[in-house]
């Protein structure tokens, strides 16, 4: 199907496609602006019967549409055209739109958006869905020369005289300064727009690859201002620049924006995640101890963690929760102070979980187990790395510890230890099912060990900046492998990260005598 305006462009195009013995549908929008648009829809059908193509029209009051929208003219016009062009291709069976935007077109689009600040230039796509624009790139003067050769003539549209519309101001007024001093203005606009679309699908494409455990402050900002768009638009919201620009900025920062979207919706960024609606806070789902109640802040809250006590204002500031969600988040407090605080996951007091009858968290009880092989390691004079695997079951299948120094050898790490000890266990090698503990983020060659396993689930306690596979230094999952296991990272990541720090000044100081590094 061809949209044809009854202009020079697609009518050259309708009449092309004829000549090579092609017979689409020539479909045409009456966009009712000016006094004697139907003349050009009649016009239209006439060509379509002359040329013995099937022919579709109808009437759409664009300026109503547009001011009950609060669009404006042309953005309404636009809209309504592709909602036509997409409909009527589906009535006739149509597997493809064409529409003949030329390089014209694509300059002044370039240019547009330039000036708007656009943060891409890729211009007009020349795909999109069922529409294609196969003229992209043929100038003007071509399409005239072949109406005349075809003796063809055609409509002018005279609001594409009239400046008070940017296209035809860019067109009447801009460009021809531009070509006085560049000659080649129009071919040069199109060809960045070519470029930047190759950019752009380049850095789309990594962004596309960005796994969800993966830390945003590594990730260029070209790269995350994409995906941020990917995702808002994926929620059917729409983003411009600024937004884009504040939400990544925010992202890899680490630090928390609100930003209002065209349409009025609200998403938050915070602790290095995009909240697109309203973050929820958990209630408690189970039974709640006599003496304690449920309440929301107040001045003063504490609660004992195993680090000893602290203030609730810094444990919502770790769990980065936004300033004005914390008098939403629910609190379980009894006399000796804050024992649940409901965030995600929730916080619990020490005892509190067996105050409230509740299972101990699973990965929690693993990742002690992991943390008592890193103090094993600890004592060894070793890096304090340790590890566990457990089974489908859940069960402690396997455990290591890092024991480089003692057998001199760089691959003697925690996880290896425990992949080769869960082998032996279950008497296979592959590990699916099976979930891979470990107190710091894994090294690449370590996570190759758990993607060679198949283990199906991997989670660390801290990240690791230095020689992280999991975003760390590098997202190893972002390729794509045969498998790719679930991540949960940061689990008694304090712990973990304060044992290395504790050990790690102690090494410094070690290292003077030679002591090896991990
Ligand atoms: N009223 C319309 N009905 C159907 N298709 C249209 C209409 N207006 C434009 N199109 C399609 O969109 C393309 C680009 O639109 P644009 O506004 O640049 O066209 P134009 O300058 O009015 O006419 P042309 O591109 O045909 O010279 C056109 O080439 C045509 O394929």
């Amino acid at each position: 199907m061809v949209g044809v305006s009854g202009g020079a462009d697609s009518v050259a195009l309708l009449r092309s496609l004829r000549l090579v013995g092609a017979r689409p549908v020539a479909a045409h929008l009456d966009h009712a602006l000016r006094a004697d648009s139907a003349a050009d829809a009649a016009w239209v059908r006439a060509l379509a019967a002359r040329l013995d193509v099937p022919f579709a029209t109808t009437r759409v009051d664009v300026a109503g549409v547009a001011a009950r929208r609060g669009w404006n003219t042309e953005d309404a016009a636009r809209r309504l055209r592709y909602d036509f062009l997409t409909r009527t291709a589906k009535a006739h069976a149509a597997q493809l739109i064409l529409t003949a935007h030329t390089r014209r077109d694509q300059a002044e689009t370039v240019l547009a958006a330039l000036l708007r600040g656009e943060a891409v230039l890729h211009g007009i796509p020349a795909e999109r869905g069922r529409v294609r624009r196969p003229w992209l790139d043929v100038p003007r003067a071509d399409i005239e020369a072949f109406l005349r050769a075809q003796g063809q003539d055609w409509r002018e549209d005279p609001t594409n005289d009239d400046p008070t519309y940017t296209r035809a101001w860019i067109r009447r007024e801009v460009m021809p300064v531009l070509t006085a001093r560049y000659p080649a203005a129009g071919e040069a606009l199109a060809r960045v727009a070519g470029m930047q679309a190759e950019d752009d699908a380049a850095l789309n494409a990594q962004a596309a690859r960005l796994s969800a455990h993966a830390p945003r402050g590594n990730v260029p900002p070209a790269v995350l201002r994409r995906w941020v768009r990917a995702e808002v638009r994926r929620a059917g919201l729409d983003v411009h620049a600024p937004h884009l620009e504040r939400l990544a900025g925010a992202l890899r920062a680490g630090e928390t924006a609100h930003v209002t979207l065209p349409g009025g919706r609200d998403v938050t960024v915070t602790g290095g995640r995009l909240h697109l609606t309203p973050q929820a806070y958990p209630e408690p789902d189970f039974p709640i101890p006599g003496g304690w109640e449920r309440r929301t802040r107040q001045r003063g809250d504490r609660i004992t963690l195993p680090g000893g006590t602290r203030k609730l204002s810094d444990v919502l500031t770790d769990r980065h929760v936004p300033r004005a969600d914390r008098d939403r988040v629910p609190l379980l407090v009894s006399g000796e102070g804050v024992q649940w605080v409901g965030v995600q996951p929730p916080v619990w007091a020490v005892g509190a979980r067996e105050a409230a009858a509740q299972p101990p968290d699973p990965l929690h009880a693993a990742m002690g187990e992991a943390l008592a092989q890193a103090h094993d390691a600890a004592r060894a004079q070793e890096v304090p790395v340790g590890a566990v695997v457990l089974g489908p079951d859940g069960q402690v299948v396997g455990r290591g510890r890092n024991t480089s120094r003692e057998h001199g050898d760089m691959t003697r790490h925690a996880e290896l230890a425990a992949l080769r000890d869960a082998a032996r266990t279950l008497g296979t090698p592959y590990l699916s099912g099976c979930t891979l503990v470990v107190t710091l983020e894994p090294c690449p060659m370590c996570l190759g060990a758990a993607l060679e396993a198949r283990v199906g689930h991997v989670v660390y306690g801290a990240a690791n900046p230095k020689a992280g596979a999991l975003g760390g230094v590098t997202d190893l999952l972002a390729a794509h492998w045969g498998h790719t296991p679930v991540v949960t990272g940061g689990v008694r990541a304090h712990e973990a990260a304060r044992l290395l720090k504790d050990v790690f000044g102690h090494l410094r100081t070690g290292r003077q005598r030679g002591t090896p590094d991990r």
